[in-house]
This record gives structure tokens, C-alpha cells and sequence, in this order.
């Protein structure tokens, strides 16, 4: 049976008053890839630590299951070991003396299967992560990419039914983790194991993610797929965190000039005294003058980002946008920006209305 995972109004405050987790509530599926996601001191790892069992709430409670594992107010708390979770953490921690068999087959040895046992359950699981040719390697004759299997390898072992996955990529170059972030989404699918990961790494997020959950402060932010929080993003927060090249983001008088281009100044005349509003470089295309849009200015700078080129243009009074270039414009040229999508926040950073054009 799969198990899903529910958090409930869970606080952890640490001595004296530090604030890590405000008030929490997830439902996650079972067989979900669930992505916590947040800046440095958001309080994922608390998080992961909680569910984990190596730390306990200061309010609220986890179940997994149909198994309350912590219960603040109720004083119920199962140890970590009774959990039946698998656990990988950022630096892996492999066992550097012992081969990746013996790395593997640690967690068994401590629960005293026969050796039998041990020896079939390590090659099933070194077979399906691919990684049955290396068992016989110390961690330091292998590449970082191996190690991680390594280490997802010996959390499967004992078939756990929730894997946790805190910041598993962040020590892997770019190359690498692209290949990574798929093998451990396909080792995920395949074995259909409810999987929590947590990371600072939108692009991480973004690529193994079913749901993300996005915390800031010890407070969660957004809840959801990742199109939903990529084409809606709640909050200005969110919107600045999420994408790359990131959203252009401006604060403007209701009255500014390119309100009153976009058509917004009408509206929300007399309602708010300034807005946000968000253009995503990839929702906005700078055309040739005189082409139909909704803005014009200067060509600053041409750049490639990936295979895409951008521009950033001049808007006047020290604004600058960066759009999509595709059609020939050169520094120094008149261009007419055309938007796709837009996004206007409140002065508070709240989402009022995602307009499309
Ligand atoms: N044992 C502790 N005692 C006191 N404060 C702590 C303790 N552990 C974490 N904190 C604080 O709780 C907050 C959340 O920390 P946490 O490590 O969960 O964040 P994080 O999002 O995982 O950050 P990072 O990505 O840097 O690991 C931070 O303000 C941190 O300083």
C-alpha cells in the first residue's frame, strides 16, 4: 500500500523565539513527487527533519498513512527507526571505507536480515538504479552522479514507504544534475514511492516536482503544480523566485505612464495608490517599430540565454525590460514590445489579476 503524507498546523519555534515553520498544512498524495522549495533559513529542512522524526513540533502534527507518527498537543511521537522512511541527504553521506554494496547493504545489516536476504535485496536494488557494476567501488572511485545513486540505493534498500530527499542535487555541476534530476524522477515513477524532496533550486523544483510547495519565513506561499505557480504566481515574492531569465517587475504610481499604456490606470484609479506589475521575459517579444504592441523603446542590449535571444530595452526614466528578440533588431533600434501575459500585484505583493492579451 502506498502512503501519503499529511501535515497539520504544524509550528516549530527553536529557543528563544525563532519562528521556523508557521502554521502548515499539506495534504501530500501517495506516490506524489512533493518539492519544498524556498530561500536559505525558509525552514525546509526543519521541515524534512520533522517528518523525518529528528526533530519534533512545537504544535501540530504529522501523519503518515493512517499513522499519526507525531502528535504535539497529544504527546505522540514515533521514533525515526519505526517511521519506515528513507532518508538522502546533501553531502550523501556514504560511508567512504566501505564499498558501495556495503553503503548499501548498511541499513539492512542493522536490522540483522540473513545474509542471503541482504545480498538479493542489494542487487535488486543496485539493478534498477543501474548501478550494479559499481558495487564492488569505495565513494572515492566514483563520479558524483554515482555516488547519489549510491545513496537513493541504500535509502530504497529497505523499501521504505516515504523517501526524503533534502537539497540531493546541490553538489552535482550543471551537466551532471541534468541527467540526475531525470534519473531520480524515473526511479520515482517507476517505483511509484511517495517522495518528498527539499531545495533552494527552482529549476529542481520545476523539474522533478508533481506539486511545490514555495516557503518563505517559516510560511508557506503557494501550493501547486508547477505551471500553476509559474502562470500565477500569488505574490510578488513568488513571481521574483520563480523563472529565468526572471520576471521584469515594477513598482509604478497607478497614473505612470506605462500603466496607462497597458490600459490599467483607469481601472484601478481611486482602488490602489501604486501597483506591481510582472511581464515574464519569455511572455513579451520585442518587434520592429511600428509593428502592433503595447510598449516601444530603445534596444540596449542583445543576449543569449540558451538558445534564446533577449533584449533588454530602454523603456525611458531609467525603466528597462527584458523580452524575447526573434525577428532582426539591432542595438540602438526602435523596437515595439508586444505582451503576452501580465501580471499586477496589489501594494502589499498580493496577485490581483493575471491579464493575457
Ligand atoms: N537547532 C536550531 N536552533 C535554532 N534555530 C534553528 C535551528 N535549526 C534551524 N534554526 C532556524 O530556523 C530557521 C529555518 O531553518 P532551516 O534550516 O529549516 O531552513 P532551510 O530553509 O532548510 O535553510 P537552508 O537552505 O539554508 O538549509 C532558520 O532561521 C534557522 O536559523
Amino acid at each position: 500500500m502506498v502512503k501519503g503524507v499529511k501535515i497539520e498546523n504544524l509550528w516549530k519555534i527553536f529557543p528563544p523565539n525563532v519562528v521556523a515553520l508557521k502554521n502548515i498544512n499539506v495534504e501530500i498524495k501517495p506516490g506524489e513527487f512533493y518539492v519544498i522549495l524556498g530561500p536559505s533559513g525558509s525552514g525546509k529542512t526543519t521541515l524534512l527533519r520533522i517528518i523525518a522524526g529528528l526533530e519534533v513540533p512545537t504544535k501540530g502534527r504529522v501523519v503518515i498513512g493512517d499513522k499519526i507518527v507525531v502528535d504535539a498537543e497529544k504527546g505522540i511521537f514515533v521514533e525515526p527507526r519505526d517511521r519506515n522512511i528513507g532518508m538522502v541527504f546533501q553531502n550523501w553521506a556514504l560511508y567512504p571505507h566501505m564499498t558501495a554494496y556495503d553503503n548499501i547493504a548498511f541499513p539492512l545489516k542493522l536490522k540483522k536480515l540473513p545474509r542471503e536476504e541482504i545480498d538479493k535485496k542489494v542487487k535488486e536494488v543496485a539493478e534498477a538504479l543501474g548501478i550494479a557494476d559499481l558495487l564492488d567501488r569505495k565513494p572515492g572511485h566514483m563520479s558524483g552522479g554515482q555516488q547519489q545513486r549510491v545513496a537513493v540505493a541504500r535509502a530504497l534498500v529497505k523499501q521504505p514507504d516515504i523517501l526524503l530527499l533534502d537539497e540531493p542535487f546541490s553538489n552535482l555541476d550543471a551537466r551532471i544534475r541534468v541527467t540526475a534530476r531525470e534519473f531520480v524522477k524515473e526511479i520515482q515513477k517507476k517505483l511509484g514511492i511517495t517522495t518528498i524532496l527539499v531545495t533552494h533550486d527552482q529549476a529542481d523544483a520545476f523539474a522533478v516536482g508533481d506539486r511545490v510547495m514555495v516557503l518563505r519565513n517559516g510560511e508557506t506561499q503557494q501550493m501547486g503544480s508547477p505551471e500553476e505557480l509559474y502562470n500565477e504566481p500569488a505574490n510578488v515574492f513568488i513571481a521574483n523566485f520563480i523563472g529565468d531569465p526572471p520576471m521584469n517587475i515594477y513598482k509604478l504610481p497607478v497614473n505612470h505612464r506605462i500603466l496607462e499604456q497597458l490600459g490599467l490606470s483607469k481601472k484601478y484609479e481611486g482602488k490602489y495608490s501604486e501597483l506591481y506589475i510582472g511581464i515574464r521575459p519569455d511572455e513579451a517579444v520585442a518587434l520592429k517599430q511600428g509593428d502592433e504592441g503595447h510598449l516601444v523603446g530603445k534596444v540596449a542590449i542583445i543576449e543569449y540565454v540558451g538558445s534564446r535571444r533577449y533584449a533588454k530595452i530602454d523603456l525611458g526614466n531609467g525603466l528597462s525590460i527584458r523580452v524575447l528578440l526573434e525577428t532582426k533588431i539591432d542595438h540602438g533600434d526602435l523596437a515595439t514590445i508586444r505582451i503576452s501575459r501580465l501580471h499586477v500585484f496589489a501594494p502589499n505583493g498580493e496577485r490581483l489579476e493575471t491579464i493575457k492579451f
